[in-house]
């Protein structure tokens, strides 16, 4: 990770909202304003906080994709999509893509999406902001319309999330 890059994390980090908002069993549940989320203060750090996107459809992307039928070329751009839109350089972040043919939804097999963004700068007015992007770009890529999918934004929070064998939480604290 580039001074640039670091620099541009700090900027976004500094903007942010820290009123966060989990989803337990259903109910959306208004955090405390934390100061839980790390000054960020070594390329160490910003590495462990990395979005995390994961897309499941029920088309073949061979057969419907408008900008790449490759599935690895086309998940490769949704990574890029995805860094522009949530303002994280794509070396942090981490994307899924599956194609997944018993996906229904309203009952039907036409072509249609689920969708997971999880990330630390998750919060009502980002989500408004990346609902539309990323509705947009399963239009213009997929052609899939904006009433055959849904997205799910998360935050987890630090305790919640593994790595290293250990929790983000227990690795911010050996900081
Ligand atoms: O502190 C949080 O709420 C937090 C950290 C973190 C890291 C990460 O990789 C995510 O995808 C989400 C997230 N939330």
């Amino acid at each position: 990770m580039n001074r640039q890059e670091i620099v541009k994390i700090r900027r976004i980090h500094s903007k942010m909202d820290l009123t966060q908002y989990t989803i337990k069993a259903g109910h959306s549940r208004a955090k405390k304003p934390t100061n839980s989320l790390p000054h960020l203060s070594s390329s160490i750090q910003l590495s462990l906080i990395m979005p995390m996107i994961r897309l499941s459809t029920n088309i073949k992307l061979i057969d419907y994709s408008l900008t790449d039928p490759n599935l690895q070329e086309w998940a490769k751009n949704f990574s890029k999509f995805s860094a522009t839109t949530l303002e994280y350089p794509e070396e942090v972040i981490s994307v899924l893509v599956t194609q997944n043919e018993t996906l229904t939804f309203k009952g039907t097999f036409d072509p249609a999406f689920l969708l997971t963004v999880s990330s630390p700068t998750s919060n009502p007015e980002n989500n408004l902001k990346w609902s539309a992007a990323y509705f947009d770009h399963m239009k213009q890529t997929l052609g899939i319309a904006d009433d055959r999918g849904f997205i799910s934004f998360e935050s987890p929070g630090k305790p919640y999330i593994g790595y290293k064998s250990t929790t983000l939480e227990e690795l911010f604290k050996q900081k």
